[in-house]
């Protein structure tokens, strides 16, 4: 038999580490006010109806807002807003956060960030609480998604560009 790692706390995230992620930031507006954070644990569902999942921790700074206002939307990264990530990625306060990147709506008034490769506004139509987290489940109600740029992967604790090199380029 192999010998297996304990299943701690470090060896879970430090095995998680290694699947790559796109990166997104998650963000919210309504009666609550606008928030947001960063996100990799984001999946897609079903496409009938089109849904996604995004796992929030009930400590973040923006929980409370988002579940009170029942929106959110999922900017998926390009990789040139790295920067984006990690302003939204904790402890920066939540007006200076949203001064990084030009911001617009579309349906549910949630802030959609331009240049994104994908904008998938949505509304919260069901939450599951699993341990520290809620999973959110996300029926998306409008969608952008600009093709030309390359995304932001998140993997080994590091960001990379997911350009893919074309023949002209090898
Ligand atoms: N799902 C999440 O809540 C999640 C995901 C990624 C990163 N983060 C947070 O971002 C920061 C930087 O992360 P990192 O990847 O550089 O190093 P890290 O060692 O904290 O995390 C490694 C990996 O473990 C997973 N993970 C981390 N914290 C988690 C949590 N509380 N619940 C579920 N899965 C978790 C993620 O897949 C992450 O990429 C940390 O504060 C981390 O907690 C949280
Ligand atoms: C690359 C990366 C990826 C993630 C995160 C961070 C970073 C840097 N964070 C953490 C989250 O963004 C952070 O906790 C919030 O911004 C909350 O921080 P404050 O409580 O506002 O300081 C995060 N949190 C979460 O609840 N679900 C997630 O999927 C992720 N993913």
């Amino acid at each position: 038999m192999i010998e297996n790692l304990p299943v701690t706390i470090a060896t879970f995230r430090d095995a998680m580490a290694r699947l790559g992620a796109a990166v997104h930031v998650v963000t919210s507006a309504g009666t609550a006010g606008a928030t947001g954070f960063t996100a990799t644990a984001v999946c897609s569902v079903t496409d009938t109806p089109p849904t996604l999942l995004v796992c929030l921790n009930r400590n973040a700074s923006a929980y409370a807002a988002v579940v009170e206002n029942g929106v959110l939307c999922v900017n998926t990264l390009a990789s040139t807003q790295q920067a984006l990530s990690q302003a939204f990625g904790g402890k920066t306060l939540m007006a200076e956060r949203f001064a990084h990147g030009q911001w617009t709506t579309l349906q549910t008034g949630a802030p959609v960030l331009h240049g994104a490769i994908a904008n998938f506004d949505c509304r919260i139509v069901n939450v599951l609480q699993i341990g520290t987290h809620d999973v959110l489940i996300c029926e998306a109600v409008a969608i952008l998604s600009e093709t030309e740029s390359p995304g932001l992967l998140y993997v080994d604790r590091n960001y990379h560009s997911l350009h893919t090199p074309n023949a002209g380029d090898r």
